[in-house]
């Protein structure tokens, strides 16, 4: 592919047709600032279908059409065509040469483009070129100042240009087509999908309701077929029946209608011979009456007289039964009263014995307290006796006080008192240990002191024999004490102890004498009380413990009298209790026999008033018969006999009149009964009419509805004659009928709207099918133009980037410069980024270097690119600008080789870039504002330039 030429009509400064021709070699155009070089760049941009206004330096679509100088209008239109040599098949198309086109009309803001002449769209030219090179024009025509962005390119244009160079372009958009397809098919598929998945849920109640009415129809069909013949059957029967019912009925209710007046006629003369009947039943009735009436009289009567005796003396005899009664009964109240006196003074005496035993019980006890308080008066014990008697468990043994172990006869007594009173609170115990433990016990607890006897080791006191003789033989000698003392054998040396050498004497003559005799070495008492102590001193006197035992003795003797006089009491009292409960029980039994014979008097009274009621009752019949018998005799005499015969003529009217209605009655009843079975018959002939009318209609109704048609209509019909008895079609009928009824409402439009969703569903599922088949063919595509594609772009990459750190080391003399990618794992999408180190300098960021080194690197890649890829076609504007004169000459160089494999067009002010060139264009204005072009002879400009 080779540009041979542009055509430029109206295009921004190029006011006349301008044609600029190209041929093999470097071309090299020249001209002063803002003479219209660029503008070539922008022509060929824009018919390549650049719409960026930005990249063609334009605000609006008309900026592209020349705008008028002093001298010139504007133009109307603006129209480029490139003049491509297609000899080597890049383009795509058929012809040698192909002709592209723009043309743009002023306020129009429409653009027309053309291939060879042929209208196109722009799409098909941006297709036409692409991944020929020429697809993305920011490779191939590299615009004034925008060399140096390049190596700051953005990675995604950086990207862009790898794409271009990869050839991938043509891949890509195919996929986008391919992804917009796939999107649609999806979206379409969903769809489809979802309205299969409404059709499914409609088809199956759908199908199934069209099943139900084809069933329907089918037995309505069947049902068709034997119903109609069988309707006309039916009908003509039940016409003809109902017509023969009719007839029959309506003679029935005609002899019905006379046997109703015959039965009224009879019922008339049987009410006037039953009246009649009950006249003469009258009449006999009171005949009856009046011979039973007068009967009755003459029995009555003859009764009377005997009734009336009779009546009398039982009323005697019973006035007395009353008066013995009443007799008794006094008896009895008179006793009553009696037992309940006596029981009243019994209760009166026994009430005063009460007193009386209470009052000496109250005297008893006084006694008896101070009986008590005398006898305790001795046993006065001190403190200390009381406390260690108190306690005689904690000792080993404590047997009691003196006064507790010994006693003596009355008699001896007081003789006991006078010799041994001082000691009878001394506490007798087993022996000394007790005694210690009594006494140690009373000195701890501070309770005064005891004198303590011990009983197996106590001193036995004695008298002498000689002195015992001598006082045995003397007057008045009673006893040794200690022989009297009444005492336990155990302590019999106890009672040594307190009495054995005293003697007792009767009285203190005999008791002085005795001492004077044993010369007062023993103590004597005397049984008044008196003693005499050994050495002859005596003590004597009123003893006050003699007045208490008197007083004693006097209380005991009035407290035994006392007890004696209870006792007798509460015996009198006994006995007078069981007198009061015997006349108590005497008095019950005669209360009871009072009230008993009260009950028989009364019931007495009462026989007596009946009887006189009943006597007085027959003596008023007997009156009132004499009165009636007196008034028959007065009326008219009508004998007994008379009313007899009369009665008996009577009767015999009366059977005669019975004969006649019993016969009338038989007539009646056989008349009654044909009405019964008049009126059963009419009954059932109504029934029967029912049945039919009711057959008439249902059948009549199926006619009307099911058949639309009348019986006149059916009438007229003629059918095949049935196969099958009568019988059997009715049950046939009625199966169908029935079965029609369980299927119920049918939809009929059921069958075609089924059929209808069953065919759009096979549609809808086919083409569900086609689309998914559709997708799967589409992501397998997709697939594979991504593999080609990573391929592609990853051999590319390889090859730029081992000619881009080549070129860069050349143009830079050292250094290194390689493109990565952003995301290597995503090389479809991932943008790139150079990656630069001049010779010698730690400088990474592109940012940081020169415009000169900027244009380096970016002229670096774009001669990699150009190497590997092979562009038909490179313009380059005013690249070298910012380089020095010995880069702009190693640019230069690499131009020139690079042009043998591509067709370069540089646009330059630089010499050492003209001094390469085969062909140099001039560009100039030689007309204010209107761009012209002209062949240059080289060795004018170079004269120009470098002198
Ligand atoms: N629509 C238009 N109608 C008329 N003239 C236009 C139009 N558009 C641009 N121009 C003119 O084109 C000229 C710019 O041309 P261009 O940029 O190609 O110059 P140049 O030769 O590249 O200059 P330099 O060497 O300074 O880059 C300007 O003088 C401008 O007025």
């Amino acid at each position: 592919m080779f540009l041979k030429k542009i055509e430029l009509k109206g295009f921004k400064s190029f006011a006349f047709p301008t044609t600029i021709e190209f041929k093999k070699g470097l071309t090299v155009i020249v001209g002063p600032n803002g003479s219209g070089k660029s503008n070539i760049n922008d022509a060929l941009k824009w018919v390549l279908g650049e719409t960026s206004k930005k990249t063609l330096r334009a605000k609006k679509t008309d900026d592209m059409i020349f705008s008028g100088t002093v001298t010139k209008n504007a133009a109307d239109y603006a129209e480029v065509s490139l003049f491509f040599d297609n000899s080597n098949k890049l383009l795509e198309h058929q012809e040698q040469e192909v002709i592209i086109t723009r043309k743009s009309y002023r306020n129009q803001n429409e653009n027309k483009y053309f291939i060879n002449k042929e209208k196109v769209r722009r799409k098909d030219i941006r297709n036409l070129f692409l991944d020929t090179g020429l697809g993305n024009t920011d490779l191939s025509i590299i615009s004034q100042g925008s060399v140096a962005k390049i190596a700051e390119a953005r990675p995604q244009d950086l990207r862009s240009l790898l794409d271009e160079a990869s050839g991938v372009s043509k891949y890509q958009i195919h996929k986008k087509e391919a992804l917009l397809k796939l999107d649609k098919v999806k979206t379409n598929l969903d769809i489809f999908e979802v309205k299969l998945n409404a059709l499914k849920r409609q088809i199956e109640p759908l199908k199934k309701a069209s099943e139900q009415a084809k069933n329907y129809l089918q037995i309505k069909a069947e049902l068709t077929k034997i119903e109609l013949p069988l309707i006309q059957i039916i009908l003509k029967d039940s016409y003809h029946k109902q017509k023969e019912l009719i007839e029959t009925e309506k003679k029935s209710k005609k002899e019905k209608e006379i046997i109703e007046k015959n039965l009224d006629k009879f019922a008339k003369e049987l009410k006037e011979n039953q009246a009649n009947l009950l006249k003469l039943d009258q009449e006999i009735m009171v005949l009856h009456t009046k011979q039973t009436d007068l009967q009755n009289n003459l029995n009555k009567k003859i009764n009377f007289s005997g009734d009336k005796k009779e009546f009398s003396n039982k009323i005697k005899h019973s006035l007395y039964s009353i008066n013995d009664l009443k007799e008794i009964i006094k008896e009895a109240e008179k006793e009553e009263q009696n037992l309940t006196k006596e029981i009243s003074s019994f209760k009166i005496k026994m009430s005063d014995l009460r007193q009386e035993t209470e009052d000496y019980i109250g005297k008893s006890n006084q006694i008896k307290f101070q009986l008590e308080h005398l006898k305790n008066a001795d046993k006065n014990y001190n403190r200390a006796v009381k406390s260690i008697l108190d306690n005689k468990l904690i000792f080993n043994l404590i047997y009691g006080t003196v006064k507790d172990i010994i006693k003596v006869e009355k008699k001896y007594e007081l003789a006991l008192e006078a010799a041994v009173a001082n000691k009878f609170q001394n506490i007798v115990v087993n022996n000394e240990k007790t005694i210690k433990d009594a006494i140690s016990f009373l000195k701890k607890n501070k309770l005064g002191v005891a004198t303590f006897i011990p009983a197996e080791n106590v001193k036995e006191k004695t008298i002498i024999s000689e002195l015992k003789n001598v006082i045995l033989k003397i007057n008045g000698f009673t006893a040794i004490l200690s022989d009297v003392i009444k005492i336990d054998s155990k302590f019999k040396n106890v009672a040594l102890s307190l009495g054995g050498n005293i003697a007792i004497f009767e009285d203190l003559d005999s008791a002085l004498i005795a001492a004077k005799f044993i010369q007062y070495r023993l103590p004597i008492v005397t049984l008044e009380g008196d003693i005499i102590y050994p050495g002859f001193t005596v003590k004597g006197g009123f003893n006050n413990k003699i007045s208490k035992k008197i007083e004693l003795e006097k209380y005991q003797l009035g407290q035994e009298k006392l007890e004696k006089i209870i006792k007798k009491n509460e015996m009198m009292i006994d006995n007078l209790e069981t007198n009061i409960l015997d006349f108590n029980a005497k008095r019950d039994l005669v209360q009871k026999e009072i009230i008993r014979n009260a009950e028989r008097l009364h019931h007495l009274d009462w026989e007596f008033q009946q009887l006189l009621e009943n006597y007085q009752t027959i003596f008023k019949e007997d009156f009132d018969l004499n009165k009636v018998e007196t008034k028959i005799k007065t009326e008219k005499p009508l004998s007994l006999e008379k009313i007899i015969n009369q009665i008996k003529s009577l009767n015999a009217q009366k059977h005669q009149l019975s004969i006649k209605i019993i016969d009338a009655q038989d007539d009646q009843q056989l008349q009654n009964k044909r009405w019964q079975e008049l009126l059963q018959k009419i009954q059932y002939s109504e029934i029967n009419l029912d049945k039919l009318i009711r057959v008439i209609s249902e059948n009549v109704d199926i006619l009307n509805k099911d058949y639309q048609l009348t019986y006149q209509n059916l009438e007229e019909k003629e059918f095949p004659k049935l196969k099958e008895p009568l019988e059997e079609i009715i049950k046939n009928q009625q199966q169908y009928r029935k079965e029609l009824r369980a299927i119920g409402y049918i939809d009929q439009e059921a069958i075609e709207r089924y059929q209808k969703l069953e065919k759009d569903y096979q549609k809808l599922n086919h083409e569900v099918s086609d689309l998914s088949e559709a997708k799967a063919k589409l992501n397998s595509t997709v697939k594979i133009m991504d593999q080609e594609m990573i391929k592609r772009i990853n051999k590319t990459f390889v090859k730029i980037n081992d000619r881009f750190d080549a070129i860069f080391k050349t143009l830079f003399r050292g250094g290194n410069g390689r493109l990565e990618f952003l995301e290597p794992e995503n090389l479809l999408e991932s943008g790139l980024e150079i990656k630069a180190s001049a010779p010698g300098k730690a400088v990474k960021n592109l940012s940081l270097y020169s415009g000169g080194e900027k244009s380096l690197i970016a002229l670096s890649l774009i001669f990699a690119i150009n190497e590997i890829r092979n562009l038909p076609l490179l313009l380059l504007d005013e690249v070298e600008a910012a380089l020095d004169e010995a880069n702009v000459e190693r640019f230069a160089n690499f131009a020139k080789i690079l042009n043998n494999q591509t067709q370069l067009i540089i646009v330059s002010h630089r010499p050492g870039t003209m001094e390469k060139a085969d062909i140099l264009y001039g560009v100039t204005m030689q007309e204010k504002g209107i761009t012209s072009i002209f062949n240059v002879s080289l060795d004018k400009i170079k004269e120009e330039f470098i002198n």
